[in-house]
C-alpha cells in the first residue's frame, strides 16, 4: 500500500489537538410516529467519549441505535437534543467544520455505476472543497489496492472493490476521524482482513476510528476500546481489557498423571467448581482478581496429585456481551 500523508489535522498548523475525537452528552433521538408506529426513542441519553487515536467499536444487536448514532454524527439524522462535538467542533455551532473533521463509510455500497473510481473520488474532493493541489486521488486509489481500476465504470467492481471505493471516498478530505459502519458485512474473510489491515495502518498514523459491528471478533481483534450499545442506551464502555475483566471469571484446565474420582479430592477444591472433564481431566472454575493460579496448584499438590499439563481459558467478549445485553433487557 502507498504511503497516505497523516490527516489534515495532524499538521502544523493546527497546535493543540483534542483528547476526544468524537465526544457526545445526553444525545437522544426519538423518530416521529408515522402510521401505526408510534414514536420510538433511538437512543435515550447517550454520553460518550472516543478518545482520539482510538480503534473503538461500538457494538450492539439490531436495532440498538448504532446507525442512529453514527447518522447524527454524519449529519444525516438530526438528533433530537443532546450535544456532539466532533474533534472539539459543536455540531450545532459550526456543522461544516464538523463535518470536515469526519469521514463515513455507510454500510450500503451506493456507487454510482457510471462513474469511474478517479471521478468519483475527485468529485467528492470537489464537494469538500479540496483544491485540486491537494487532492490524494491517486494516493488513496492505491491505498486502497484500486489503480488498476482508476478509469473502469465503478459497475464493474466486485463488491469487495466498491467497499474499498466507498473507504476511499469518506478519506477524500484527509479526516482526522473515520467511522464505519459495519464495513465487513458480508465481506469474504480475505477482503476482511485487507480492510482491517487498511483500517490498522490509518490509525496508526494517527487516524481516530470508530467502527459499528455485530463481529464481537472484529471488536476483539481490532479495536482498543468498545461501547456496548443497547435499547438506545450505552450499557459498557471501556477499553478491551477491563470489559474483559469485568465478568472476572476464568476457567483452568487441568490434566493429571493418573485416573481420579471427584470424591478423592480435597474438599479444599469444593470452592472451584471442579468438575471431571474425563478420567484425568478436571476444569476449574475461579476469579483471578481473587485466586492465584498457584494457590489452585498447590492445593492440588498437597493432595499428593501431580498435574501433567494446564491451561486457562479466557472469558470472550461473547460471554460479556450476551451477559450485559440481557441484564439490559431486564432478564
Ligand atoms: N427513520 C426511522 N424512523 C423510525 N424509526 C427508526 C428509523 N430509523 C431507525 N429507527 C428505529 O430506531 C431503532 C434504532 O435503529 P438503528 O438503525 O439505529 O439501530 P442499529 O443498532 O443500527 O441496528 P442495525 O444493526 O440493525 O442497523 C430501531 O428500533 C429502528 O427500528
Amino acid at each position: 500500500m502507498s504511503e497516505l500523508s497523516a490527516p489534515a489535522s495532524s499538521n502544523s498548523s493546527v497546535t493543540a489537538l483534542p483528547d476526544l475525537a468524537v465526544s457526545i452528552r445526553g444525545l437522544t433521538k426519538v423518530y416521529g410516529a408515522s402510521g401505526a408506529a408510534g414514536a420510538k426513542k433511538a437512543l435515550d441519553d447517550v454520553d460518550l467519549d472516543i478518545p482520539r487515536g482510538s480503534l473503538f467499536a461500538l457494538l450492539g444487536p439490531n436495532g440498538a441505535g448504532k446507525s442512529t448514532l453514527i447518522n447524527i454524527l454524519a449529519q444525516l439524522v438530526v438528533k433530537s437534543s443532546g450535544n456532539v462535538k466532533i474533534w472539539d467542533i459543536d455540531l450545532d455551532r459550526d456543522p461544516r467544520h464538523a463535518a470536515a473533521a469526519i469521514g463515513v463509510v455507510p454500510q450500503e455500497l451506493n456507487v454510482d455505476p457510471f462513474f469511474t473510481p478517479q471521478a468519483l473520488l475527485d468529485l467528492q474532493a470537489g464537494m469538500y472543497g479540496v483544491p485540486k493541489a491537494e487532492r490524494r486521488t491517486k494516493e488513496l486509489l492505491a491505498a486502497l489496492s484500486l489503480s488498476d481500476k482508476a478509469n473502469s465504470y465503478s459497475r464493474t467492481l466486485s463488491g469487495g472493490m466498491r467497499r474499498r471505493l466507498m473507504v476511499a471516498k469518506a478519506m477524500v478530505h484527509n479526516p482526522p476521524v473515520l467511522v464505519l459502519d459495519e464495513p465487513t458485512a458480508g465481506v469474504d474473510v480475505e477482503l476482511r482482513q485487507q480492510l482491517w489491515a487498511y483500517v490498522r495502518e490509518l490509525n496508526a498514523r494517527g487516524v481516530t476510528v470508530l467502527l459499528t459491528t455485530h463481529y464481537l471478533e472484529e471488536a476483539e481483534e481490532l479495536c482498543d476500546r468498545i461501547a456496548i450499545i443497547n435499547h438506545g442506551k450505552v450499557i459498557a464502555h471501556e477499553t478491551k481489557e477491563a470489559l474483559l475483566g469485568r465478568l472476572d471469571n476464568k476457567e483452568l484446565l487441568i490434566t493429571l498423571d493418573r485416573d481420579i474420582e471427584l470424591s478423592q479430592l480435597s474438599a479444599d477444591l469444593e470452592k472451584f467448581h471442579t468438575e471431571k472433564l474425563s478420567s484425568r481431566r478436571l476444569r476449574l472454575r475461579y476469579r483471578p482478581s481473587q485466586v492465584m493460579v498457584d494457590e489452585i496448584l498447590g492445593v492440588l499438590r498437597q493432595g499428593g496429585l501431580q498435574i501433567v499439563d494446564l491451561s486457562t481459558v479466557e472469558t470472550d467478549l461473547e460471554d460479556i456481551f450476551l451477559q450485559l445485553t440481557r441484564r439490559g433487557a431486564g432478564e
